[in-house]
């Protein structure tokens, strides 16, 4: 019989942002997003856990190499949005607003591709200690 497990990776990375909606007045971008429409940007540290999820390789006793994942979530993500700010630097938050359930959306659309189609993929991240989303919800 086939054994699932879920296989974790933390990635940490640092960011500014600003909560906007363009086609909104002023007034009510303030009164939806409060300070978090700064528009001087306000920063996060953002935690990022990757959950990878699937049969183990009967030959390496791997769901997936942890080094390879690393590998992955530091080239296509990390290396991209530490220390930026999302709204300016970031192609994808330039036309999206960046909340955390968007972040956390483009960054399983970013990854998907580059693991294995046959494990499943979910994504958490923290805002802040107390906020943090997922995707894929099933
Ligand atoms: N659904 C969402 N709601 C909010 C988001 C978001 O991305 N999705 N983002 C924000 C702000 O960007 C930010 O996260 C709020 O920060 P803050 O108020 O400092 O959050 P704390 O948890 O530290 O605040 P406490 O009030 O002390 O719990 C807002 N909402
Ligand atoms: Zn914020």
């Amino acid at each position: 019989m086939v054994q699932n497990v879920a296989v974790f990776r933390k990635e940490h990375f640092n960011a500014a942002h600003r909560l906007h909606n363009p086609a909104w007045s002023d007034e009510q971008n303030e009164a939806v997003f409060g300070k978090c429409n700064n528009p001087s940007f306000h920063g996060h540290n953002y935690e990022l856990i990757v959950q990878v999820t699937g049969p183990l390789d009967p030959e390496t006793g791997y769901v997936m190499d942890m080094k390879l994942l690393s590998a992955i979530l530091k080239e296509s993500v990390i290396d991209r949005f530490d220390h930026r700010n999302l709204n300016l630097d970031v192609e994808e938050f330039k036309t999206l607003n960046p909340t955390a359930e968007n972040i956390a959306i483009v960054i399983y659309s970013i990854i998907r591709p580059k693991i294995d189609a046959g494990l499943d993929l979910k994504i958490r991240l923290y805002e802040t200690e107390r906020n943090f989303v997922e995707y894929p919800v099933r």
